[in-house]
């Protein structure tokens, strides 16, 4: 069975794809339950949520319309659905809603759903008052270099319906419902545990009494998710929430001013953030904006901030400049906002030597890929000129290593003494198990030998033969295929250019993306891979971190990702809010051997998340024993440079000594080896004539300088 001949037999007129088959897909819809874990509690343990916990997995959707990127509400029909045991609390009038969940329940719902809650630095909490009411060894807090305590675990209250953030946590009205248009029901882990700290934290905290004296001191949040899991809604609430809040009590100047600034490492994902705010502010006067190349940051006279746009933006006039009719006598438009999303590099030219003087709120987006060595300079930079006092910071990522958690905690601590502030408590939220991939995709880690074994494995996916077993293992559009550099994704998108039949819409569902094409250029073949116009976009770890495109089938990882992260950032870009059925391929070669250990792990990892047994696990203990460990010194390598006979960009062999090392191996090309050794003999045959030609002249008194320039021009034509 062909897959692409069948979509292109059931294609729609309006562009998109539509099949009648694949219910179990992404693309079929989206998923009842986002929440990734409801494990049973022990019936000794649970009152009422142990009834059906755990159940909810089985739960059977079928969807009516099989589109692509449905959004949150869709025509969804669920037989049998047993509620999740969080749904279970959902409140029944305002006056149940208002009443906070006893400590062991808190306890029970955050084990439930694998939510970890641990105080990692603060100097507020008095130390006799915890060791007094630590009733384990385990609990027990240790001494810190950077606060008071370390690692002590808090239980706060974990969010169990949306509809509790208005009552029980205060929300503005406008907000709740922009939330309730979207269709979200239940809430996902990571917003069920930092949610109510971040809203009203001495509310979250206040059923357990030794945890009172963190809640009055403000809270910095480390959160660490699954990919998917609805990070981006968890830190914008609490954002536009307090710009709202604030506006009520504050003077009319507060209008105008930067308050919340989001941080985020690609173009893409900071519209898509950008996206995500405006729906969520809708009709509340919240202003977001994303920051563009001509854009400044700076401080008026009053020390009011704004970004300033040198061009006039596509809407219009802005509403505040309207309003207030400020810079009409300029030349260039005005833009004030309250929350500015900006990648590092371009926010820190825009500030210039200014201060970011009214920001209260920092969101670090992909917190451990901008305080590593490619954006930590540009990410520290922008933190520091947040000098009001009452700053928050927010990190969240999918994966954060110790040495980021370090580095983040003693930058807050730094920034304590040198604004010589009160310090505020730095917790870390933990969904599952840290840095690991969602447990609801397959993992597929698939042998492939050679490079041109690569690109026949691909095609196998794309078109697999008759037999039953290969038409399972195909993989349905629309798919993402991650090459390592620029030159290979642009080589990958040649080959299979012609690759989808002409009635499926051929060239036209085939994309390449990368940071080498224009800005226009990649929001447009965004839109259109968002649309369901593009099936198979190739593309660079540009799109691995954060790009939410709801319903992609599957990951192509056609190069072996540089590391673990990378790996998990990239398969996350399906199985999106809880959705099941994406696939993650991964080729490797015999050159990837030495580097595929640490991927080997996590599928296993991920897969014993999932509650497969050990038996059935794709990687086998044998497999895992038998790969070699890379030392610390080659995955650093490995992690900047890539796999090295790669880094070149096609690994096209040039000439001598690198054709003999093999180079020319790493050639994305569907001519075969044999085939490629046959035609560059025929370039050496007819270069070695040449050669022999020109000393034949140079013997007749030809001249030499000459010949060699007219050699090179003749063989660039042989070779067209
Ligand atoms: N409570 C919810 N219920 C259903 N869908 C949700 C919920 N919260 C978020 N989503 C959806 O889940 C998808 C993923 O969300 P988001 O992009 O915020 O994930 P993320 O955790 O930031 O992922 P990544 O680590 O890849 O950046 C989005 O399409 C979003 O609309």
């Amino acid at each position: 069975m062909d897959i692409l001949k069948l979509l292109s037999r059931s294609r729609k007129k309006d562009n998109k794809v539509s099949s009648g088959t694949g219910n179990n897909l992404p693309s079929a819809g989206t998923s009842e339950n986002p929440q990734l874990f409801h494990d049973p509690i022990p019936a000794s343990r649970g009152q009422k949520r142990k009834r059906n916990a755990g159940e909810t997995e089985k739960n059977e959707t079928t969807s009516e319309v099989l589109d692509f990127f449905a959004p949150p509400a869709t025509k969804v029909k669920i037989k049998n659905t047993i509620e999740p045991a969080s749904a279970l609390q959902l409140p029944k009038n305002t006056q149940d809603v208002a009443t906070l969940l006893e400590d062991e329940e808190c306890r029970q719902i955050l084990r439930s759903h694998r939510l970890k809650a641990t105080l990692l630095t603060s100097s507020k909490l008095p130390e006799k008052k915890i060791k007094k009411s630590n009733k384990s060894k385990k609990d027990k807090p240790k001494k810190s270099k950077l606060g008071n305590v370390r690692n002590k675990e808090l239980h706060p209250q974990p969010l169990t319906a949306f509809n509790t953030l208005r009552t029980t946590y205060g929300i503005s009205k406008r907000l709740g419902e922009n939330l309730a248009a979207q269709g979200y029901k239940l809430p996902t882990e990571v917003q069920m545990g930092s949610l109510p700290l971040l809203l009203q934290s001495e509310t979250a905290l206040s059923k357990s009494p030794e945890e009172l004296s963190v809640s009055s001191s403000k809270i910095d949040l480390l959160a660490v998710a699954p990919t998917g899991s609805g990070k981006t809604l968890a830190f914008l609430i609490p954002v536009i929430n307090s710009i709202i809040q604030r506006r009520r009590t504050s003077t009319e100047k507060g209008l105008h001013e930067l308050e919340a600034v989001v941080v985020a490492p690609t173009k893409e994902l900071a519209a898509q953030i950008v996206n995500e705010a405006k729906k969520l502010s809708l009709g509340t006067g919240v202003k977001v904006v994303e920051m563009r190349k001509c854009m400044r940051v700076l401080a008026t006279n009053t020390e009011e901030i704004h970004a300033e746009d040198c061009e006039e933006e596509s809407g219009g006039e802005d509403e505040q400049s309207r309003l207030t009719g400020a810079n009409k006598a300029s030349e260039q438009s005005s833009v004030k906002t309250n929350i500015l999303v900006a990648t590092p590099g371009l926010l820190l030219s825009a500030i210039s030597k200014g201060k970011l003087a009214t920001v209260r709120t920092l969101v670090l987006d992909e917190a451990d890929v901008l305080l590593d060595e490619l954006f930590r300079d540009q990410t520290c930079g922008i933190w520091e000129s947040c000098i009001n006092p009452d700053l928050r910071v927010t990190l969240w990522s999918a994966t954060m290593g110790s040495n980021i958690e370090t580095l983040a905690a003693s930058i807050i601590e730094s920034r304590w003494n040198k604004l010589g502030l009160e310090p505020s408590s730095l917790v870390r939220l933990i969904v599952g198990l840290k840095d690991s991939a969602i447990p609801n995709i397959t993992h597929r880690l698939v042998y492939a030998a050679t490079e041109p074994g690569k690109l026949l494995a691909l095609r196998q996916l794309l078109h697999p033969t008759s037999s039953s077993e290969e038409a399972s293992q195909s993989l349905r559009p629309p798919f993402l295929v991650f090459t390592q550099t620029i030159p290979r994704a642009k080589a990958l998108f040649s080959e299979l250019l012609y690759d989808i039949p002409a009635e499926a819409g051929g060239s036209t569902r085939i994309a390449v993306l990368h940071s080498e094409l224009s800005d226009p250029a990649r929001a447009l073949i965004m839109t259109r891979f968002r649309n369901g116009e593009i099936w198979i976009l190739i593309t660079t770890d540009i799109l691995s971190r954060g790009v939410d495109f709801r319903g992609i089938n599957g990951v192509v990882n056609y190069d072996v990702p540089n590391s673990g992260a990378a790996y998990i950032h990239r398969v996350g870009r399906t199985g999106r809010a809880g959705r099941s059925g994406g696939v993650a391929v991964t080729f490797y070669t015999k050159d990837d051997i030495p580097y595929i250990k640490s991927i080997a792990q996590i599928i296993a990892a991920s897969e014993k998340q999932a509650g497969k047994p050990a038996s059935e696990s794709s990687m086998q203990k044998w497999l895992l024993d038998s790969l070699p460990t890379p030392s610390k010194e080659v995955k650093k390598k490995l992690k900047k440079y890539g796999v090295e006979a790669r880094r070149g960009g096609l690994g096209e062999a040039k000439e001598g000594v690198e054709a003999k090392k093999g180079k020319g191996r790493m050639q994305i090309s569907s001519k075969s080896g044999y085939e490629r050794k046959l035609e560059n003999n025929r370039k050496g045959a007819i270069k070695g004539s040449q050669r022999r030609a020109q000393l034949a002249e140079g013997d007749s008194g030809g001249d030499g300088e000459d010949g060699v320039t007219a050699e090179e021009g003749e063989f660039e034509g042989l070779d067209d």
